[in-house]
């Protein structure tokens, strides 16, 4: 059996792997030693079976023992480890949901439903590290995964609907006390049915503007307004986020690089709201030639067991197509789908995934089974 060495598995992330691997059954499968950036020797957790105190996860020997080192640790964590494991010698599989090494040649991001011929090649030719892709990036390429594989895309852009959760657990946490601070700024005006709505539009506008408004993790509200950027500014009128859009969608699908012939261009705005863990985006596909709707919504439903079409119509959008309808589920619905007034080779659709779990784990557990079934 493979020594696997799991590392960031208490983590918002690590915690969804962990229930997602208890789910199908992948501890029957490899030997999982825990380990700990702040609690070694410590107890392991009791679902995967009797196993040994944590490990120092910033011990080399110890991680050099290992057959695959999972992490979900973070970026930082990364940086500082992989580079002295590799040069301390070891050969082992590195399986990552931080961005760090995603662009790296030796690196393949891995969402086996829509690249497994890509992860197939990266392993016939020895490489060892495999990467989680962005949440976002990776849940619109879960949804448009038919018009890919029949080579129909010649360009996107995707306005996108990100969740607090992609900014981690504390950022969840202020979300949901920024929506109780807004309830207790006005819940006196709002339980008299007499009262104006213009003074608790007023009232509500005062308390998110003021210091009292719990902005310490995101730094400006966010419950009550939204955020017109997510990571690091690129100094050319671009996030992070969005440079990723094309960047990783490129490398993912095997195509050339992101503004070299042959690419596919991925181009859009990405905005964070008030939603909890599931990322959404309007996406605008130019399509290589004027596909009819019907077999265009063929192709997307059967690309993959998860994708689900949902038909453009207004109730099932409104029941089926949203965040609160989607928290915590597998499934990835595409739906207003559409031919747009610019012609019938421009498409629209509409997308929502839960980021923890395409977005984040499951690529990574899904990797480890294809590793240990070889
Ligand atoms: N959030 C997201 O949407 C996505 C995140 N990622 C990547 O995954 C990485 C981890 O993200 P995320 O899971 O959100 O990070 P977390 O902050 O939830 O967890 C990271 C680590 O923090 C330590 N930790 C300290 N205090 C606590 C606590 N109270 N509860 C749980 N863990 C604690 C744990 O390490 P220890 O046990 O060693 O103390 C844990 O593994 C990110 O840095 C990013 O690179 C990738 C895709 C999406
Ligand atoms: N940046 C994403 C979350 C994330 O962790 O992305 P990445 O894995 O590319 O750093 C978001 O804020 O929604």
């Amino acid at each position: 059996m493979l020594k696997v060495g799991l590392v960031g598995w208490r983590g918002m992330v690590g915690s969804v792997l962990m229930q997602r691997m208890q789910e199908e059954n992948d501890f029957a499968h490899f030997e999982p030693i825990f380990f700990s950036t702040s609690n070694a020797g410590g107890k392991a957790p009791a679902f995967a079976g009797n196993v040994a105190p944590l490990e120092d996860a910033n011990n080399i020997d110890a991680l050099k023992k290992m057959d695959v080192v999972l992490t979900c640790q973070g970026g930082d964590y990364t940086s500082a480890v992989f580079p002295k494991l590799r040069e301390a010698g070891w050969n082992g599989y590195w399986i990552d949901a931080a961005s760090s090494l995603r662009m790296q040649d030796d690196a393949i991001i891995i969402l086996d439903p829509v690249n497994m011929n890509v992860i197939k090649d990266g392993l016939s030719k020895g490489i060892k590290n495999y990467v989680g892709g962005n949440c976002t990036v990776s849940l619109m390429l879960m949804a448009l995964g038919g018009l890919f594989q029949n080579n129909h895309v010649e360009w996107i852009t995707s306005m996108t609907y990100q969740a607090a959760s992609g900014a981690g657990a504390q950022n969840m946490r202020e979300l949901i006390s920024q929506m109780g601070s807004i309830h207790g700024a006005v819940s006196d005006l709002l339980a008299d049915p007499a009262s104006a709505i213009l003074e608790i539009d007023r009232k509500v506008a005062q308390h998110i503007n003021s210091d009292s408004y719990p902005t310490a993790n995101f730094g400006v509200p966010l419950g009550g307004s939204l955020i017109p950027w997510i990571d690091k500014d690129l100094g050319n009128g671009q996030s992070k986020e969005e440079w990723k859009g094309g960047a990783e969608t490129n490398k993912i699908l095997g195509k050339p690089a992101m503004g070299t012939p042959g690419c596919v261009p991925v181009d859009g705005l990405c905005v964070r709201v008030g939603a909890m863990r599931c990322h959404s985006q309007a996406l605008t596909i130019k399509l290589k030639q004027d596909i009819p709707l019907n077999e265009i919504n063929d192709m997307l439903a059967t690309a993959n067991d998860w994708v689900k079409v949902i038909p453009n119509e207004r109730d099932a959008s409104m029941r089926d197509l949203t965040p609160a309808a989607v928290t915590g589920r597998m499934h990835v619905p595409v739906g207003r789908l559409r031919k747009m007034a610019m012609g019938g080779d421009y498409l629209s659709a509409f997308t929502v995934g839960d980021q923890l779990l395409w977005g984040a784990a499951e690529p990574l557990r899904r990797m480890l089974r294809i590793l240990i079934e070889r």
